[in-house]
């Protein structure tokens, strides 16, 4: 079996660093939790979320759209949210429905607002990554959790699963930072076997349960597993086949109680940050 890489001792320092931040504000700090349509990834993030915001002492604020809505309709929506004095900091839930995507949206949020990063003003800065910079929290905290475990990217030989605009690419970007020599795989990766038998760090990022399966891996890896699934039982499990594949690796995130529940935790504690920015 190998070292479990957990998600809970790294969420919890952020937790306590949050409540601390929060006793300090005048005004409780106030998130809206903006989703489109009914995707079951979405609408697990939107509760976990509310939960540890909740529990850190931030009030969230619940904004969900018809997935038929309109993008002019969609635009007006999110203006009020930037100019709403009382809203401190949006998150928008991915996915979002074909007729919205990412790319076509991810400007109309205020970059102050942008707590997950995902305008292309935040985007950026993941190129020449600054403390206190509104980077997309999920790379954020794969990132932290790396550093929590004391696992140092120098050289190191990481395959990243998934180039999406939310996890992958910001993510690639992080690692770069860090000089990790990485090679990012993405649905049109021809042998993704050959490139991930062979990595020190393998991190998935896709959506897609036993993606990874144990001969797909070497015995002195590292897994990190992003994905969130939900199975046939309605049960979370991730992108690797974690019952095999922690027979044989080094160590390995479980998933629940892995990146996701660092990266609510970094979500309240940077909404608590904005909101102490402002005021
Ligand atoms: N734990 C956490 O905190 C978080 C978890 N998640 C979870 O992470 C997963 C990924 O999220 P997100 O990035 O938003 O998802 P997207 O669907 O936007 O992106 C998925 C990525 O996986 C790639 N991909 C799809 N199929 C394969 C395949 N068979 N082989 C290799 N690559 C493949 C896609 O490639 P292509 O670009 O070619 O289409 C794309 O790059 C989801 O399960 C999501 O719920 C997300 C955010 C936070
Ligand atoms: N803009 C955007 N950013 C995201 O980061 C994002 C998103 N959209 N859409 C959906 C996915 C999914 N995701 C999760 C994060 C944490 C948990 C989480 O906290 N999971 C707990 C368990 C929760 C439970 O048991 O239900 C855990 O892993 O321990 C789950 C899912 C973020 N996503």
């Amino acid at each position: 079996m190998s070292k479990l890489l957990k998600g809970k001792p790294v969420a919890d320092d952020i937790l306590q660093r949050t409540k601390n931040l929060v006793a300090s504000l005048s005004a409780v700090p106030q998130v809206a939790l903006v989703r489109v349509g009914v995707d079951p990834a979405a609408k697990g993030y939107q509760r976990s979320a509310a939960n540890v915001l909740q529990q850190a002492g931030l009030k969230t604020v619940p904004v969900v759209f018809d997935s038929q809505i309109t993008f002019s309709e969609f635009e007006s929506q999110v203006t009020q949210l930037n100019e709403d004095q009382q809203i401190d900091a949006i998150l928008l839930l991915e996915p979002l429905p074909e007729s919205l995507p990412l790319d076509a949206v991810q400007d109309l949020l205020d970059p102050c607002k942008d707590i997950d990063g995902v305008t292309r003003a935040n985007l950026g800065s993941t190129l020449s990554p600054r403390s206190g910079d509104l980077v997309p929290l999920t790379a954020a905290a794969v990132l932290e959790l790396l550093n929590f475990y004391e696992f140092n990217l120098l050289g190191v030989e990481v395959v990243l699963i998934g180039d999406s605009l939310t996890v992958g690419r910001p993510l690639a970007n992080l690692l770069l930072a860090q000089n990790a020599t990485l090679t990012v795989c993405d649905k049109y990766t021809k042998q993704l076997f050959e490139h991930t038998v062979q990595a020190q760090l393998v991190i998935t990022a896709v959506g897609q349960p036993n993606l990874l399966t144990a001969d797909m891996v070497n015995k002195d890896a590292v897994v990190v597993d992003v994905g969130t699934n939900y199975d046939e039982a309605g049960k979370l499990v991730g992108d690797v086949d974690f019952a095999q594949v922690s027979q044989k690796v080094q160590a390995i995130t479980p998933v629940p109680g892995g990146v996701g529940a660092i990266t609510t935790a970094l979500l309240a504690y940077r909404a608590a940050r904005i909101a102490s920015q402002g005021k």
